[in-house]
Parts: C-alpha cells; sequence; structure tokens
C-alpha cells in the first residue's frame, strides 16, 4: 500500500479538500497519514471509521517515508520543509496548494480539465512537484479554457472581484465582524422607514472611517467598500496576484512565458469565498458569438453559459449563487463596441473549490492511478 502524507488538512483549504475527498470516496487504496505542525499525538480526523493520530509535520524523516505528500499547509512551510526532504533523498510526489514551488522549472501547476495532457507528460518524464495554481488563474482557465483551446486568444484584461477567503480565515471573520458593525451602528436608522437616507450614509461612513472599525487584518474596510490591491508589490506597478495572471496561464498552457498576454487589475470586494472576473478578450479573428460560447460551454463539465439577460445574471452568477459548489458559470458573454475581434465575460467561481483544493484532489488521484 502506497502512504499517502496530509499536512495542513485541519485548515481552510484542506478542510475543504478532505471534504470533498470524503464526498467522493477518495480514502481508499491507500494509507492516509495526517500530519500537524502543531498537534502531533494528538487525535486526527476520523476517516472510514478509523481515527488517525496525528505526526509531526516538521519531522522529515517522517515525512520522507511517504510515497505522495499533500500539502495545504502554506508556502512558508513548504519553503522549510521541501528542500530538507530533498537534501534527504525523498524521491516521492509533492502535491501543494501553495504559490511556493508553482514556478519552478521541474513543477507543473495543475489544473487537469485543462492542461491534463501537460500532467501525464510530467508524470512519464519522472516531475514529482505538482502545484495547484492561483485561484483566480485556474478560475479564468476553467471558465475561458475551450477559447484557449481553439488558439483563438491573442490576449485578455480581466478585472477581478476577489472574495475575502482568498485572503484567509481570519479575514472571512473580519469582513463579517466589520458588517456586523455597520448594521447594529445603523440599527435605529434602518428600522424608521421616514429617516433620511443621508443621514444613513453618513452613519455608514463614519462607523467605517472610526478608528475602532475591524481592520487589522485587510488593513481597510472591505464591507460597505473594496482594496484595490492584492498580494505584493512588483517593480513593475503591478500587484503579485496580476503578475500571476500571465506567468501561471501561460505555464498551465505549456506555452512560453507571456506568450499569451494575461493583465489586468486584481481587487478584494466583500464576497465570502467566490472570486469573479470581468474579461475582455482580443481574439486572433473575428469569431462568431455562437462558436464562441459553443467551445466555451463545450470545454468542461463544470462549464456553463449564462444567457446575457438580466434575469438569468441574477439568478446564475453571482457569488450567493455559486458558492460551495464546482459550478463555472460564464455570462454577459458578448461582442464589444471595440471592434468585432473583442469579446467580454463575466465569470464567478468558488476559490476553496475549482481555486484551491479541487485541483489538488484530483492531482492526488492521477498520481495513485499512475503509480498502480
Ligand atoms: N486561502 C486560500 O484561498 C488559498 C490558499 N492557498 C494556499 O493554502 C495555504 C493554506 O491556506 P489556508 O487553508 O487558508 O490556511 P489556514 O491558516 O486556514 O491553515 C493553515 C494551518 O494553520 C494551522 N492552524 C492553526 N490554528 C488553526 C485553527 N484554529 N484551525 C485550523 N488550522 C489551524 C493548521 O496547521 P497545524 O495543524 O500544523 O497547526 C493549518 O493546517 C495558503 O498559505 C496558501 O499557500 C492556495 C489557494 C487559495
Ligand atoms: N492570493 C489569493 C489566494 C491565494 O492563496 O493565492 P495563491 O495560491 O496564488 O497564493 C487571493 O488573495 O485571493
Amino acid at each position: 500500500m502506497k502512504k499517502v502524507g496530509i499536512v495542513g488538512w485541519r485548515g481552510m483549504v484542506g478542510s475543504v479538500l478532505m471534504e470533498r475527498m470524503r464526498q467522493e470516496g477518495d480514502f481508499q487504496g491507500y494509507t492516509p497519514c495526517f500530519f500537524s505542525t502543531s498537534q502531533a499525538g494528538q487525535a486526527g480526523p476520523e476517516v472510514n471509521g478509523t481515527v488517525y493520530e496525528l505526526l509531526d509535520g516538521t519531522n522529515v524523516a517522517l515525512l520522507a517515508d511517504m510515497d505522495i505528500v499533500v500539502s495545504c499547509q502554506g508556502g512558508s512551510y513548504t519553503g522549510e520543509v521541501y528542500p530538507q526532504l530533498m537534501a534527504a533523498g525523498w524521491s516521492g510526489y509533492w502535491i501543494d496548494a501553495a504559490s511556493k514551488l508553482r514556478m519552478d522549472d521541474d513543477a507543473i501547476i495543475v489544473l487537469d480539465p485543462v492542461n491534463r495532457q501537460l500532467i501525464d507528460e510530467g508524470l512519464a518524464r519522472g516531475i514529482k512537484k505538482y502545484i495547484g495554481g492561483n485561484c483566480t488563474v485556474s478560475l479564468m482557465l476553467m471558465a475561458l479554457g475551450g477559447l484557449f483551446e481553439q488558439g483563438w486568444v491573442e490576449w485578455i484584461s480581466s478585472q477581478t472581484y476577489q472574495a475575502a477567503s482568498g485572503a484567509g480565515a481570519k479575514n472571512m471573520r473580519e469582513l463579517v465582524s466589520q458588517m456586523r458593525l455597520v448594521g447594529e451602528n445603523a440599527e435605529n436608522l434602518l428600522d424608521d422607514p421616514a429617516a433620511a437616507i443621508l443621514d444613513l450614509d453618513r452613519n455608514v461612513v463614519e462607523t467605517l472611517r472610526n478608528p475602532i472599525f475591524p481592520v487589522s487584518n485587510f488593513g481597510a474596510p472591505l464591507a460597505g467598500s473594496l482594496i484595490p490591491w492584492i498580494d505584493t508589490a512588483m517593480e513593475n506597478g503591478q500587484t503579485r496576484e496580476e503578475w500571476k495572471g500571465g506567468a501561471e496561464s501561460n505555464k498551465i498552457l505549456g506555452l512560453a512565458p507571456g506568450e499569451i498576454p494575461v493583465d489586468g487589475c486584481c481587487v478584494r470586494v466583500g464576497a465570502m469565498r467566490c472570486h469573479s472576473q470581468a474579461f475582455t478578450i482580443k481574439l486572433k479573428k473575428d469569431v462568431p458569438l455562437a462558436e464562441v460560447e459553443q467551445a466555451v460551454a463545450e470545454h468542461n463539465q463544470w462549464v456553463y453559459l449564462v444567457e446575457n439577460t438580466r434575469e438569468q445574471t441574477l439568478r446564475e452568477l453571482t457569488p450567493a449563487r455559486v458558492t460551495g459548489t464546482l459550478d463555472i458559470p460564464v455570462g454577459r458573454l458578448r461582442k464589444m463596441n471595440l471592434g468585432t475581434k473583442y469579446v467580454s465575460a463575466f465569470t464567478v467561481g468558488d476559490q476553496l473549490l475549482w481555486g484551491a483544493a479541487e485541483p489538488v484532489r484530483r492531482m492526488l488521484k492521477i498520481v495513485l492511478e499512475y503509480l498502480g
């Protein structure tokens, strides 16, 4: 029996991974071992009737005993532990949700509905590092994979509307705390239908600007506001999140760096765990809209078209509708006034599912199948 070490299983991404693995009956055909960096020796998760004792996630000798390690523990953990495993001569498979190793030459960014061929070639070539992509990138490629597959895309500009979950569990709590405070402070004015709307507005703004408003995680109000900055600064004025759009998309598609330019502005909004994106797509030729729609809709079993009407958009194309599902709706699809080669589209996806846990879960199955 192969041994699979799972690190980070109780974190936010790891919990979604565990949930999906249970739903899909994935815990069979191998011996799972659960690791923790802070709870070694304590009782871990119960799987198929067995409660697993937690192993020390910092113990390289224990990790080196695994055939496959799946980590949702984060980039600093990977940065500390992976080099030690390599130095110890470990030759197992490392599957990771963190960005740390993504751009390594000997790593493949995994999104199998889009790049299964690259993954299979990698396995055959003896590649051992398989890393989940950035959430906005994975969700964009799940949505627009059909257009890339056709070779129609000249460039893409993406404007993102990213959920609090992308910044972590504490940030999700902070967003809801902010919402609560706004609601509590406005309660009397809200309950009085005769209250002047500008008084209500002033009340909300005063709450947002109050020095005691909880912003220690985001650094600024998100409820009733937005934050047009995600991740660190790059030298060229992009944020790292914006840089990932171009760098990771081309790598996932097996293209040369920058072959298809992807750039835009990444913005944090007050959604809980669904990232949304508006795309301006420049096609290489004037493809009729019906063919664009067909290519998008036929690419994978999770993507589907939302009719470009108010009714269908409000019903299908919102974080509230999509959250907690693997659905990848694509709507607002139309030719733009900019010219016949320009297409506009909008998509929503759960950033903890296709954006983080699902590609990793599926990759574990692919490696296990490969190893037989
Ligand atoms: N959040 C996201 O949207 C995405 C995250 N990722 C990657 O995944 C990594 C993990 O992210 P995320 O899941 O948000 O991280 P979390 O902070 O939720 O969890 C990481 C680890 O923190 C420890 N921990 C400490 N206290 C608690 C607690 N009360 N509940 C649960 N875990 C606790 C656990 O490790 P231990 O048992 O060892 O103490 C856990 O595995 C990120 O660093 C990022 O690299 C990738 C894509 C998207
Ligand atoms: N940066 C993403 C979440 C994330 O963890 O991305 P990455 O896996 O590229 O570090 C966000 O804030 O929405």
